[in-house]
């Protein structure tokens, strides 16, 4: 098992080693309309970030308050305002907004969630200057720090989201595995997937990755997160994979924590390396 808890809980006591004598870093959370996993992941954030010494504000804007122009001029005050280092806007917005007219009033420098176009497409150039979306790049730290060998094995990703699977298939190719892409459309997906030495589930569908679709002893990581009717939390990625899988990262404890951490280190370089 891949353990992002254990791994997380690392990084952020570490975090604790460097900051020293350097600026706290405060993350500015905006979080839009009434949906109720948002909220639990945003409490998530600020808790987390609370028990690492770290700051964040918290902006809660009600669905019949949240007007595109007012949302805009929030964010143009916190790009400006130099406590702040980070600026997360919670997805998914509530239909209605232009999430990326939004996202793109974010100053390029305080995008600590990576989605701007520039810090996305710095990862398909290989600069890697600014923020890397943080599930692709705690998920690339969770490889790293269990030595899986990435170099040119066959990675297949399942999901093309701007968040997700883009940037994993951009990190994993300079990382030089053999990177397929998976969704939707793909025919014989099964097939494809069984060829996986790395298999990364970023579908959105709930346990639809089932042990039929994974080759013995490979490496499944599940960045699904769903909460089924009694209350539990699932994956994208059934429970009978871990029978097959060489390696398999839990729901929870697996890609979450490794969301968050990584959330913290875009903060923390953000708050030491640059002006704001
Ligand atoms: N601008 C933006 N940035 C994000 O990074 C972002 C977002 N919007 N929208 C939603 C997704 C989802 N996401 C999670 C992060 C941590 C856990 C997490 O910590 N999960 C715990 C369990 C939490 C629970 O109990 O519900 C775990 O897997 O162990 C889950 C989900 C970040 N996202």
């Amino acid at each position: 098992m891949l353990d992002g808890k254990i791994l997380s809980a690392n990084f952020v006591e570490q975090s604790q080693n460097l900051r020293r004598d350097k600026k706290i870093p405060c993350l500015a959370v905006i979080l839009i309309g009434e949906d109720s996993a948002s909220k639990v992941y945003v409490n998530n954030k600020i808790k987390i970030f609370k028990e690492a010494g770290f700051e964040s504000k918290s902006f809660l804007i009600s669905s019949d308050e949240a007007h595109e122009e007012k949302i805009i001029e929030l964010i143009q005050t916190l790009n400006h305002d130099k406590q702040i280092d980070g600026i997360l806007v919670q997805l998914p917005l509530p239909k209605g907004l232009n999430t990326e007219k939004i996202l793109n009033s974010i100053t390029l420098s305080k995008d600590v969630d990576g989605f701007l176009a520039h810090n996305l497409g710095s990862l398909a150039t290989g600069e890697f200057k600014n923020a890397i979306a943080c599930t692709p790049f705690g998920i690339m730290a969770m490889l790293f720090t269990y030595g899986i060998p990435l170099s040119g094995k066959n990675a297949v990703v399942v999901g093309r989201s701007n968040i997700v699977g883009k940037p994993m298939s951009l990190l994993l190719l300079s990382a030089d595995a053999t990177v397929t892409i998976a969704h939707s459309k793909t025919q014989n997906l099964k097939q494809l997937c069984q060829n996986a030495d790395i298999l990364i589930a970023a579908a959105g569908q709930p346990e639809f990755i089932t042990s039929e679709y994974i080759k013995s002893g490979a490496v499944v990581i599940d960045v699904g997160i769903h909460r089924k009717s009694d209350g539990k939390l699932c994956g994208d990625v059934g429970f009978d994979v871990k029978n097959i899988a060489g390696a398999l990262t839990p729901v929870p404890g697996g890609v979450g924590p490794m969301t968050i951490a990584m959330l913290m280190l875009n903060t923390a370089l953000s708050a030491w390396n640059k002006n704001n």
